[in-house]
């Protein structure tokens, strides 16, 4: 039988390290499938808020809960329980057509937990070849971010977030990266060059599966 499980490429990096501008090229230019664990959580938010006057009063308490627990992690900066994010990303893979994606799964696995959930539901139905590791420096991180705050409406776009951000990446998300790199599974991309310089480095890493 031939194998058609997808293949899920994990691009992590800390805040402002340009995952989502990477992953925006490689949709662009090769037809990548791209979803971003924040960007899911955020929408969900949303959507829960805008339905909350439409359904009845125990969906409505439930739903109003799980918008508001994400939504005070998005601003401590802490990582959302994997049950959540896990449901949001099979759903987004589902959507865009299961077997025939490369997927990026942007901001994820952020945690043991994140990790741990998607074994458990994910393991055996996706590949996953290698995780794709954006590598800066805090100062750099910071000044973009600061820069994107401008224009991004995002509740955690600011320095007080930021700082936990920072924390939560150095103290839950590294090691992670280490444990794929002791797989020999970790590809580090320097992030500190124009966005064209870094995408040269990240087809690179593609190059097999272009
Ligand atoms: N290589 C780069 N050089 C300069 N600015 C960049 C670079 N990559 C991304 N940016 C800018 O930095 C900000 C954060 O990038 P983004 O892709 O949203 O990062 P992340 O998803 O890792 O938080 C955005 O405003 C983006 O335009
Ligand atoms: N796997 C994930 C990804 C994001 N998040 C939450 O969403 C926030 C924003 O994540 P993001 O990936 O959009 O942020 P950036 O690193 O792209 O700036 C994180 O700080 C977490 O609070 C999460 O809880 N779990
Ligand atoms: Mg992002």
């Amino acid at each position: 039988m031939v194998d058609t499980k997808p293949v899920v490429f994990f691009v992590l990096g800390g805040p402002g390290s340009g995952k989502g501008t990477q992953c925006a090229k490689m949709v662009d230019q090769y037809g990548f499938a791209h979803l971003s664990a924040g960007d899911l959580l955020r929408e969900e938010v949303i959507l829960l808020f805008h339905f909350i006057s439409l359904i009845d009063q125990k969906q409505r308490d439930s739903g109003s809960e799980t918008a508001q627990l994400i939504n005070q992690y998005i601003v401590e900066g802490k990582i959302v329980p994997v049950e959540i994010t896990c449901q949001l990303l099979k759903k987004g893979m589902e959507k865009k057509g299961w077997a025939e994606k490369r997927f990026l799964i942007d901001g994820f696995p952020r945690n043991q937990d994140n990790f741990d959930g998607w074994d458990r539901v994910m393991g055996d139905l996706v590949e996953v070849p290698f995780v794709l590791f954006f590598d800066a420096d805090e100062e750099t991180m910071i000044n973009r971010i600061m820069e994107r705050s401008k224009t991004s409406g995002r509740n955690d776009d600011n320095i007080e977030s930021l700082k936990k951000r920072f924390d939560t990446f150095k103290k839950e998300t590294m090691p992670i990266v280490d444990l794929f790199d002791s797989n020999g599974k970790t590809q580090k991309i320097n992030a500190l060059r124009t966005i064209d310089e870094v995408f040269e480095d990240v087809k690179k890493a593609f190059e097999p599966y272009l």
